[in-house]
């Protein structure tokens, strides 16, 4: 059940952060933190990654609500005992959450993560974007070392 606190503090830091942006940069501004590498820039997005389906919002509640209950069940059912699968479940919960807090509070979700990846001006994301990333990447870990487990087991 611990994995819960996992999406709770992700929604925390990702709404907090978002609130500082809202509160103290407008729309456009942009903070050079790390010169052509790293920049906090005020951005909204109607859609999901790089905007696509801008302004559906229904379809965004529908997704979302639909991968919210999944998780959950899949956190209760699956990752009692299994740290990484747990953390992996967790972080995307808290993503979820935390864009879809956006979307039925601000009918757009507040992006200020600007990063340039080798000149290449990368899609400005937040930290429920990260989360959801890592914990993709997370899974996809996990899923691999189970395969694996599983032909050891089948090969001992
Ligand atoms: C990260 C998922 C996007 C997130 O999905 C969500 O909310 C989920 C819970 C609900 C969606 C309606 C359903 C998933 C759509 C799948 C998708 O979109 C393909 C994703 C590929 C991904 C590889 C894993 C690329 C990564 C891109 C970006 C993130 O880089 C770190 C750029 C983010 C910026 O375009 C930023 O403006 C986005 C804005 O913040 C709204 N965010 C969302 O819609």
């Amino acid at each position: 059940m611990g994995y819960f606190i996992i999406a709770l503090f992700v929604i925390a830091l990702d709404q907090f952060t978002k609130w500082l942006i809202v509160k103290n940069l407008e729309l456009g501004d942009s903070i050079e933190v790390i010169p052509n590498f790293f920049y906090i820039t005020s951005h909204r997005n109607t859609g999901a990654a790089w905007g696509i389906l801008a302004g559906q919002m229904w379809f965004f509640y529908i997704i979302t609500i639909l991968v919210v209950i999944g998780l959950a069940y899949y956190i209760i059912k699956h990752a009692k005992n299994n740290l990484l699968l747990g953390v992996s479940l967790g972080l995307m919960l808290g993503g979820a959450i935390g864009n879809f807090i956006d979307r039925v509070w601000r009918k757009e979700v507040v992006d200020f993560i600007h990063v340039y990846i080798f000149n290449y001006s990368f899609p400005v994301f937040n930290i429920a974007d990260s989360a959801l990333c890592i914990g993709v990447g997370l899974l996809i870990i996990y899923m691999i070392l189970e395969e694996k487990a599983e032909k050891e087991k089948k090969n001992a």
